[in-house]
This record gives C-alpha cells, sequence and structure tokens, in this order.
C-alpha cells in the first residue's frame, strides 16, 4: 500500500453559489480514488483580493480549507483538483481573478514540492488570512512549514490593518 499523507487544502469561490460550489467539491474528492479522508473547516467569507489588492466592488469569496489524506503523490493531487475545479466551471482568465472555485494544496505533509507544476507549501498561503483563519478553526495548534504557527502568522496579519 502506498503511505498516506496528510494535506492542507484551500478552497475558495466568488462566483455561483459559493457555498454548494465548496461543498459539492468536498464531496466530490471524498469519492475520489487515492483520497482517504477529507475533514472541511467552516466557511468564511471574505473580501477579493486582486493584483491591485482588496476590492470590495467585486464579489466576495467564500472561503475554506479541507484537511486530506491522500496516497496521491503531489502532483496526482493537482491532477484531481484541476479535474474538479473545471468540473464546477473554472475558466481561467486573469491571475487572481474572479471564479466559481480554486483549489490550492497549501501543504502536503511536511514535504517541499517544487516542480514546473506545483510550488508546495503554497507560497501565498503565509500571507492570506483567507487561508489561515478556516485553518486554525481546524487545526488551533497548526504550523505553516518555513513560516511557524498559523495563530501568529494571523496575528500579524491582522495587526497590519489595524495600524
Ligand atoms: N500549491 C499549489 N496549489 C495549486 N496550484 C499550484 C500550486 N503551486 C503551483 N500551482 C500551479 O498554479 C497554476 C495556476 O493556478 P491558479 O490559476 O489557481 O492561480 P491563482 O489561483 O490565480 O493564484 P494562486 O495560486 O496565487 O492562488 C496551477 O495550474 C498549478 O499548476
Ligand atoms: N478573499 C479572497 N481573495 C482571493 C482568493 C480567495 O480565495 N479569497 N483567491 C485568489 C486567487 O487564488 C485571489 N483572491
Amino acid at each position: 500500500m502506498r503511505q498516506l499523507v496528510t494535506c492542507i487544502l484551500a478552497f475558495g469561490s466568488n462566483l455561483g453559489d459559493r457555498e454548494n460550489t465548496i461543498g459539492a467539491a468536498c464531496a466530490e474528492l471524498m469519492a475520489a480514488e487515492g483520497i482517504h479522508s477529507v475533514r472541511p473547516s467552516p466557511l468564511h467569507e471574505s473580501v477579493a483580493v486582486t493584483l491591485r489588492g482588496p476590492d470590495p466592488d467585486i464579489p466576495p469569496y467564500m472561503n475554506a480549507v479541507a484537511e486530506v489524506t491522500t496516497d496521491r503523490g503531489p502532483e496526482e493531487l493537482l491532477d484531481l483538483i484541476n479535474r474538479i475545479e473545471v468540473q464546477y466551471g473554472r475558466v481561467r482568465t486573469e491571475r487572481w481573478g474572479s471564479r466559481t472555485l480554486d483549489i490550492d494544496i497549501i501543504t502536503y505533509g511536511g514535504r517541499m514540492v517544487q516542480t514546473e507544476r506545483l510550488t508546495v507549501p503554497h507560497p501565498h498561503a503565509f500571507e492570506r488570512d483567507f487561508v489561515l483563519r478556516p485553518w486554525l478553526d481546524l487545526d488551533p495548534h497548526a504550523v505553516l512549514m518555513g513560516h511557524g504557527r498559523v495563530a501568529e502568522l494571523l496575528e500579524i496579519i491582522e495587526r497590519g490593518w489595524a495600524s
């Protein structure tokens, strides 16, 4: 049997029926070959962050993360989430543009992955409150490899907003 790895996946949606899409994507994952468990966080709504910064004039996102155990390799997991994104209507237009569904691999066990298609841990996770907040709901002791405790990373972001 192949090795089981625990991963954190992040979900975002700002078009269509956001809650349903994220719920359906989790169910789809659960049913997929090589996925052993999926433990989703609560949903959080957040202002859309674009390449120009937060933009309250475009539809807000619903975000969640899930702890997933899998025997898929990192790129096999990416293939699966890309398939689910397409299934739920994802069209790639601009970077950080609006979308029905985005799924990112935040962590893959304790491994660093750097290939043409994949960078893990996700390079923007440490600065994304919309990833860190639901992750903290799932695991108050969570640590993001290379950056430290998720609770502290979130505090740093929130302190930045207050100043
Ligand atoms: N950790 C990762 N999780 C998901 N995709 C990744 C990751 N690292 C690299 N990629 C690559 O990024 C490509 C583009 O992803 P995508 O269009 O979702 O970017 P984005 O959502 O606009 O930006 P971001 O990745 O910063 O959230 C994917 O096709 C995938 O090959
Ligand atoms: N609030 C919020 N903003 C975003 C999100 C997201 O999931 N939530 N995803 C993006 C690209 O991955 C770009 N901006």
